[in-house]
């Protein structure tokens, strides 16, 4: 999970956003040992430290950990103070809204079953922490004890693609345009094949619609990566959930192709309007791949897509080949699937031509 964070943070009354993460450079922030307290979880609009263990006097002096440059306008006190409000309940944890009293929003994530010593939690989330691209989704900063993890991220008050999908279908939904869809793939290609670009080892691995968190302006930041290998196997993400690559039997041991399959059901989703699901899940949805493959070219502008892309024609040739795209990138073999940075140049080329034509 990754972060670009549009602190918001309030100066003289009027909001602001900090888009300007420095390459990872730790800052530590001494906390003071008394805070945090209570043991309930779930709570909505109660301040943060009800909701976080009380370790903080056992295990020594703990502290906030920054990443990056931006200004340190909270610590570890200001964060337990903070009044907070359930975002949901993920793989990993527990995400909350946090709002300080000085105005700064930020999103909580307190982890679960983190199985790794405080050494290699430390070197993973650092590495979480070093990544820096304007479509992630910042750390900003972790605490780590005996008892909690906590990370912070910016908190994006868009919300996610998943929500926007499809949480409100009701008539004041607001509808997605082919611009908007296509400038939401193209931002998440590009983070994630910043991710790719550090290394081969290197992905994701939980890519799927929650995990793309949008800016007001609907530009999206690839959240969440980063977060599998600190877990123990019953908290790996629950992948037979439509994005995952067939190949993966081991949530933990994804790969950069896992990944792009996982960015093709994304595609599909965002081209279908509709939730993916596994096959053999019984909940509400459909295996997307499958069935795309199951329509015939011919019919894809009938069947497929989502309905409220059909007003746009003039850009309808571009909808089927970013169709054509997310086929390709959800193939069943990993090597026929094109890596990312080819991905994100399809779709850049998809975009300016759709510019052209609008
Ligand atoms: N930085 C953030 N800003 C705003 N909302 C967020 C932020 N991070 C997470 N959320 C939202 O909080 C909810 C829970 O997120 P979380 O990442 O914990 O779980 P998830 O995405 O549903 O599943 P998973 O853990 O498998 O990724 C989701 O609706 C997500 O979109």
């Amino acid at each position: 999970m990754i972060l670009l964070i549009c602190l918001c943070r309030r100066k003289g009354g009027k909001k602001t956003e900090t888009r300007d993460i420095a390459p990872a450079k730790l800052a530590e922030i001494e906390i003071p040992a008394d805070k945090a307290a209570g043991e309930s979880d779930n709570r909505n609009g109660g301040a943060l430290s009800g909701v976080v263990k009380n370790d903080a006097k056992s295990s020594g002096n703990k502290k906030l950990v920054f990443f990056g440059n931006a200004p340190r306008v909270f610590d570890l006190e200001h964060l337990l103070r903070a009044s907070a409000e359930v975002l949901g309940k993920g793989t990993f944890g527990t995400a909350y809204k946090a709002t300080l009293d000085m105005g700064v929003v930020v999103a909580v994530k307190r982890l679960k079953d983190v199985v790794v010593s405080e050494k290699e939690f430390k070197e993973k989330i650092e590495v979480v922490g070093a990544m820096d691209h304007q479509n992630l989704v910042p750390l900003r900063a972790y605490y780590f004890s005996a008892d909690e993890k906590l990370l912070v991220y910016d908190y994006m008050s868009t919300g996610s693609l998943s929500a926007l999908l499809h949480g409100n279908k009701g008539a004041g939904r607001t509808p997605l345009n082919w611009d908007t869809r296509s400038s939401i793939a193209l931002g998440a290609a590009k983070g994630i094949a910043y991710l790719h670009s550090k290394g081969p080892g290197i992905s994701h691995g939980n890519i799927k619609s929650s995990n793309i968190l949008l800016t007001t302006s609907y530009e999206a930041r690839v959240s969440d990566f980063g977060l599998a290998q600190l877990s123990g196997p019953t908290s790996t993400p629950n992948r037979v959930d439509g994005y995952r690559a067939p190949e993966v039997t081991d949530a933990r041991k994804v790969s950069q192709k896992a990944d792009v399959y996982s960015f093709g059901v994304l595609l599909l989703e965002l081209l279908t309007g509709k939730a993916p699901t596994h096959a053999l899940t019984n909940e509400e949805g459909v295996d997307l791949p499958r069935w795309v493959q199951s329509v015939v070219r011919e019919e894809w502008t009938a069947e497929v897509f989502d309905l409220e892309l059909l007003r746009y024609q003039n850009v309808e040739e571009d909808m089927v080949q970013l169709l054509q795209l997310a086929i390709n990138c959800t193939a069943q073999y990993p090597d026929k699937r094109p890596a990312m940075d080819e991905v994100t140049s399809q779709i850049e080329e998809l975009c300016r031509s759709s510019d052209q034509r609008t």
